[in-house]
């Protein structure tokens, strides 16, 4: 098993990297149960690089369904080390509007019920890692970095809250969020981030703003649809490979 340079984990809108070359398909079943479709691994500026799509490739499970461990062990077991997750997410502030991207600092987890920890089954050790930083900041930093060489503007900081879904949220759940200090909202966030802590992997999570947050733009009213979101992802998606081009370059 070689070396993978760089795991990506797309979500909703992101089903495959088309910019990989020579790809392979591994479909590998972990401890935890199999990963939600197949780790597509190819060659990017030379490097190895996996893609996995977050959702299944036909987007079949919602956030609350994925087996966010099998993922990531499947990600480590085919030699992964750094993991940046895609996430398509609401804009809560005003330095998140659509179309932008935002890779956050810190997160807040509002999702209940799901499996969040390795340590679920007897006999497995029980782990509490650091988690004051929920990113891994040497890999945050190398993002900024390769954004800036790659002439591609996105906002370096912001408080990601995931929430249980699939719904999407109430006026009032998004003001709370505000004033909680949540400038994204999405749903996959959590437990991704923790798991990769307790993985050991490195992680960061780029944000792909697809519409405002209920109630949270200038028209509050405005009704949020997939047409738009998936627009939004996929203008915004744009700068997303020349980043990836820069990081490995
Ligand atoms: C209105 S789309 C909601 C859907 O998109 C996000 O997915 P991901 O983070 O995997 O890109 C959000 O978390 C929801 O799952
Ligand atoms: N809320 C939660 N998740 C999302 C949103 C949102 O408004 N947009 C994209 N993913």
């Amino acid at each position: 098993m070689g070396v993978i340079d760089l795991a990506i984990i797309g979500g909703t809108g992101v089903y495959a990297l088309a910019e990989l070359a020579d790809v392979e398909a591994h479909q590998p079943v972990t401890h935890y149960g199999p990963p939600s479709g197949p780790v597509r691994i190819g060659t990017l500026e030379g490097r190895r690089v996996a893609f996995l799509a977050r959702h299944g490739e036909g987007h079949s499970l919602p956030p609350h369904r994925i087996n966010y461990r099998a993922n990531l062990a499947a990600l480590k077991a085919l030699g992964a080390t750094r993991v940046l997750a895609l996430n398509t997410v609401g804009g809560i502030t005003a330095q998140c509007p659509p179309r932008a991207l935002v890779m956050p600092d810190q997160l807040i987890d509002y999702t209940w019920g799901r499996i969040s920890t390795l340590c679920e089954e007897p006999g497995t050790d029980v782990l509490h890692v650091d988690f004051g930083d929920p990113y891994t900041q040497s890999l945050r930093a190398q993002v900024a970095i390769a954004a800036e060489r790659a002439g591609v503007a996105i906002v370096e900081q912001g408080c990601y809250g995931a929430t249980q879904g699939p719904r999407l949220e109430t006026k009032a759940e998004i003001a709370r969020m505000k004033r909680d200090g949540c400038d994204l909202v999405g749903m996959t966030g959590m437990p991704e981030a923790g798991l990769a802590r307790e993985l050991g992997l490195d992680y960061a999570c780029l944000g792909i703003v697809a519409n405002w947050a209920a109630g949270a733009g200038p028209d509050p009213d405005e009704i949020i649809t997939m047409d738009e979101v998936l627009a939004n992802v996929q203008a915004a998606m744009d700068g997303v490979p020349r980043i990836l081009r820069a990081m490995l370059g």
